[in-house]
């Protein structure tokens, strides 16, 4: 099983760039930058990695990115990411970055930008993969600096695929950018946003019906609500779905009790994605891997996963039956060996 869950060809739809800095990379960003860190060793840096929520995730999640300074360091960064997921026979990636994090530091949107896209190309000429970028707004920021940054990325509109919603969830309804992501789907972006990861089912309905999302980022609980579950269901609208992100933050109290098998088998559009995998102890494989082990799922609930995330992707209908093609030819072999 380990063998196949390893191989068996994937899309990541749900990864912010940021939350893939190892500690490893930290110390070297920190030094080749002149940065002094409060840690002193790489242990030392994964023993803080203890969360009570999701808060208290992005506390370190912002400091850690303070390191990230020049074109090469988010080059450097992603470079990394792509190198993983290749091995990891990631085929198509959407990648979100936040761009609010780096501009109020003081560093250029166009810094950050092109280093982040540079690698993409790279990856795309060694390692075949395929990708798009996804701005994220902050949604503990102001929708005048969320409005501000869409502004700011209307001159790369052909290297950004959507414009996304993250950070602190609770009192941050998506009600609150509706404006900021009418403009952006005029201004032909996709939308897609954090929702029911923390906050409550409600906040899946604003982001569906007020921010004419294509995909809901979490969204585990919706379970709460059957009307929205039947909703999802019949609507095919995909969940993008981060187990080890949700134990991590104490979303659900173990994997065993995590609810990824009920909604996938109720015929939602479930997908699987590491999130900020530096942080929550692993990447796509390891996911797959930890919820095959503690909720038993079977090969073909995995190739459903697979094919779901490649139905939710924004490749065109073509792209994306060629790479359901793929799975499907891996499949066949793999029930043969
Ligand atoms: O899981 C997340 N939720 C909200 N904001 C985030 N920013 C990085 N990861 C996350
Ligand atoms: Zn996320």
């Amino acid at each position: 099983m380990d063998t196949f869950l390893q191989e068996i060809p994937k899309a990541e739809l749900h990864i912010h760039i940021e939350g893939s800095l190892e500690p490893e990379m930290m110390f070297t960003l920190a030094k080749r930058n002149g940065i002094e860190l409060p840690y002193k060793s790489v242990q030392e840096v994964r023993d803080a990695y203890n969360f009570q929520n999701l808060q208290s995730f992005l506390d370190l999640y912002y400091a850690g990115m303070g390191v990230l300074q020049t074109q090469q360091d988010f080059y450097d960064l992603t470079w990394a990411y792509l190198q993983t997921a290749a091995a990891e026979n990631v085929q198509h990636t959407e990648i979100f970055f936040d761009p609010q994090a780096h501009t109020s530091r003081g560093i250029e949107f166009e810094i950050v930008h092109a280093g982040i896209y540079q690698a993409l190309q790279d990856a795309q000429e060694e390692f075949g993969i395929s990708s798009y970028l996804i701005l994220c707004f902050l949604r503990h920021l102001s929708a005048e600096s969320a409005m501000a940054t869409l502004e700011q990325a209307l001159p790369y509109k052909d290297t950004i695929v959507a414009v996304g919603l993250d950070s602190s969830e609770m009192g941050n309804p998506p009600s609150k950018f509706k404006r900021v992501f009418d403009r952006a789907r005029e201004a032909g972006f996709y939308t897609v946003a954090h929702a029911g990861e923390e906050g409550p089912p409600d906040y899946i309905w604003e982001a569906i019906k007020l921010l004419g999302v294509s995909r809901i980022d979490h969204g585990v609980r919706c379970i709460e609500d059957s009307q929205l579950v039947k909703y999802l269901i019949e609507q095919q609208i995909p969940l993008t779905v981060c187990p080890l992100s949700n134990i991590k933050l104490c979303v659900f109290d173990s994997m065993e009790k995590h609810n990824i098998k009920q909604l996938l088998h109720m015929g939602l559009c479930v997908t699987v994605n590491s999130d900020d995998p530096s942080y929550f102890g692993g990447y796509i494989a390891e996911n797959l891997q930890q919820i095959q082990a503690a909720l038993g799922l079977s090969q073909q609930d995995i190739y459903q996963m697979m094919k779901n995330s490649f139905q939710a992707t924004f490749l065109s209908p073509e792209e994306k039956q060629a790479k359901i093609t793929e799975l499907d030819d891996f499949m066949a072999k793999a029930f043969v060996s």
